[in-house]
């Protein structure tokens, strides 16, 4: 049987802890016990015994005063140092697959540290190109029965989803204080969120809500949430009774079937897609460079085939759009990819070929003298002597 993961996500508060301990003992009791990871570095207690934990690499007090940061900055560092190795965790995790039907893996309760930043990215694609690998966005249920506040919360969850483009299940928690019947009404029939909504309205006063704009914000973007919706399973559990769990369990294997079926598919085609942009990308900014130079004449004339070692200047030399920062905040998951092959962060010069690059940049440098170019030229030629 292959090991499933579930990463679970959701604001500070949610019960997102007490709902692993609670997943774990649950599992336990079935006699498949999961493969338990913590990622909240600030956590003071995990109540569940942990297979692996942030906290055992990574001193969040340190990262705080080594690196001068505040609470939320140092999540985020912890987060960066700990995906570094993620490369080890996942090794670690594939040699358990056999004795784990279920890899449980919690987060920070400042939910944006994890969502938002790189190392989060690193962390949920890595999980997600090894395993299957589903979110389970936790949800206060008492704490979101007004429907503007529900209405922001699945809003964010919307975002996460098109964020991660992983299967999601919404988990209603503490429905021993509030069921979550409310809720599933709200996602389920458009006119009895709409009328929550004017109900709401009239007991607390307008506040603004009322106005045209807010009324028919909150109009639109229910609409475009119904769409969400469907993509969705709900469940209502307590990680305090435990009622619910085997509801849970069941939307898990069916969310792994769906991963399987096309969110697999799905991923596989957006890597691809990202590996040929990169390529496209690569050619044109090499393509720009020795139009610029004047290369191409110079190339046609002495007949030389392309030379990868141009490529270390064109990343050094790019236009805006091909930032490295750019890569590094939507595609950080690519950035040893990026770097393959540049010279210097590797540090294996290419002696062969060096020679006849300097040859073409002397050339092109003549042929354009006298050009508005020709100061970037002396620019490169002269890194390229250096
Ligand atoms: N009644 C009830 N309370 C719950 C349930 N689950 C969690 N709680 C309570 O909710 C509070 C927050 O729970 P945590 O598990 O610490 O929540 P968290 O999301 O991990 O918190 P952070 O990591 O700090 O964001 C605690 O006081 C829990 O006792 C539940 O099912 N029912």
């Amino acid at each position: 049987m292959t090991l499933s993961t579930v990463i679970c996500i959701g604001m500070a508060g949610s019960g997102k802890t007490t709902f692993m301990q609670r997943l774990n003992s649950h599992l336990r009791s079935k006699e498949q016990p999961p493969y338990v990871i913590n990622l909240d570095p600030a956590v003071l207690n995990v109540p569940y015994g942990a297979n692996i934990d942030i906290r055992d690499s990574i001193k969040y007090k340190k990262v705080m005063e080594n690196y001068q940061l505040g609470p939320n900055g140092a999540i985020v560092t912890s987060l960066n140092l700990f995906s570094t190795k993620i490369d080890q965790v996942i090794g670690l995790v594939e040699k358990k697959q056999d004795g784990h039907t279920h890899c449980i893996i919690d987060t920070p309760g400042q939910i944006e540290c994890f969502v938002w930043s790189a190392s989060g990215a690193i962390i949920t694609e890595s999980f997600a190109s090894t395993f299957p690998t589903v979110i389970a966005y936790i949800v206060d249920t008492p704490r979101n029965s007004s429907p503007t506040t529900f209405m922001s919360n699945m809003l964010y969850a919307c975002s996460i989803l098109y964020k991660t483009k992983l299967p999601m299940i919404i988990v209603f928690n503490k429905t021993d204080v509030k069921k979550e019947d409310f809720a599933k009404e709200w996602m389920t029939d458009f006119e009895a969120f709409q009328s929550a909504v004017r109900e709401d309205q009239e007991l607390n006063g307008d506040l603004g809500m009322g106005s045209g704009y807010m009324s028919s914000l909150i109009n639109s973007m229910s609409l475009m949430l119904e769409e969400f919706y469907s993509q969705l399973d709900m469940v209502g559990v307590s990680s305090y009774t435990g009622d619910g769990f085997d509801q849970f369990l069941d939307a898990v294997d069916d969310k792994v079937k769906e991963y399987d079926e096309f969110y697999k598919a799905e991923r596989d085609r957006i890597v691809k897609e990202k590996e040929e942009k990169e390529q496209k990308r690569k050619e044109k900014s090499l393509n720009g460079l020795m139009k610029d130079l004047g290369l191409n004449e110079a190339k046609k004339n002495d007949g030389h085939e392309s030379d990868d070692s141009i490529e270390v200047i064109s990343d050094l030399e790019e236009g805006e759009n091909d930032g490295i920062l750019e890569r590094d905040e939507d595609e950080g998951v690519e950035r040893e990819y990026t770097f393959a092959g540049d010279e210097r962060m590797t540090g294996e010069v290419n002696e062969d070929k060096t020679p006849d690059l300097q040859k073409r940049y002397a050339e092109a440098l003549a042929a354009t003298a006298k050009s508005p170019s020709s100061e970037t030229a002396e620019n490169i030629a002269r890194y390229i002597r250096e």
